[in-house]
């Protein structure tokens, strides 16, 4: 996340890491969101064939045992039919990872709320960008979670020919398009917006931001719209 800070620890206790094995270390590579007892929601740009991945939940100093980690195995990876590496611009990016075993929910690892099927998110609503993504385009990766105020932005502004244009479809959310931007790493990250119940709510799963700068002015963070996939997600999760 560019320009954003660092979130009181464990205030976003469905926000993952997805960790990548190199060898014998582990890299985090991806954010993701804790959506069912045995199930992370994260991008299918998240997934790549023949690697392997693990989970860590109740995180937030990357460089500190806190005792408060839980870290699971990756099971089974569900990458939505639809998506398409070689069309980021289609959308679906999406991946479901079902983990070997339920975590412990305790205050520092819990469920996302997840919206009603077709609600769409009003240009102007207060979300939150959380992540460990570059701290600005090509820069490092913090050790804390980040977070940013990303108000969203109606796709009819998106859409603008000096905005988006016809990139952004119909299942994403944009966010943004200021100084402040996912980043590089934040990928599979939750969007967090509030509810008029006062619940916060993930809206969104970061896709994309501009392949010039994370932070490009007029090209905000993009995100996959989770009310557009509820069927495929509820699906999927009683099936496997
Ligand atoms: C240096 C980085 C920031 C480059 C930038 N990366 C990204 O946007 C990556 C992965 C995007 C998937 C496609 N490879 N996502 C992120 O950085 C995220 F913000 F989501 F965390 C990018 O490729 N952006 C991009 C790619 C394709 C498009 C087409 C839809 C035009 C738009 C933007």
């Amino acid at each position: 996340i560019v320009n954003g800070e660092d979130a009181r620890a464990h205030s976003w206790p469905w926000q993952i890491s997805m960790q990548v094995k190199h060898g014998s270390r582990w890299h985090h590579t991806c954010g993701g969101t804790l959506i069912g007892s045995r199930w992370v929601l994260t991008a299918g740009h998240c997934v790549w064939p023949g690697d392997v991945y693990r989970v860590v939940m109740g995180e937030h100093d990357q460089s500190v045992q806190e005792g408060t980690e839980q870290i699971r195995d990756v099971l089974r990876i569900l990458v939505h039919p639809d998506w398409d590496i070689n069309m980021v611009a289609a959308g679906n990016d999406l991946a479901l990872l079902k983990l070997d075993k339920a975590p412990i929910m305790n205050e520092n690892v819990g469920l996302a709320c997840l919206p009603e099927a077709g609600e769409i998110p009003a240009h102007g609503d207060a979300c939150f960008i959380s992540g460990w993504g570059n701290l600005y385009t090509h820069g490092p990766m913090p050790d804390k979670l980040q977070q940013a105020l990303l108000p969203v932005v109606g796709n009819s502004v998106c859409r603008q020919s000096d905005w988006w244009g016809m990139v952004v479809k119909d299942t994403m959310i944009c966010a943004g398009g200021g100084e402040v931007s996912g980043c590089n790493g934040d990928s599979g990250g939750p969007l967090n917006c509030k509810g008029a119940d006062g619940k916060w709510y993930v809206q969104g799963v970061t896709s994309f931001v501009s392949s010039r700068v994370c932070n490009e002015v007029k090209k905000p963070t993009v995100f996959t719209r989770i009310s557009a996939f509820t069927d495929w997600l509820s699906n999927t999760m009683l099936y496997y």
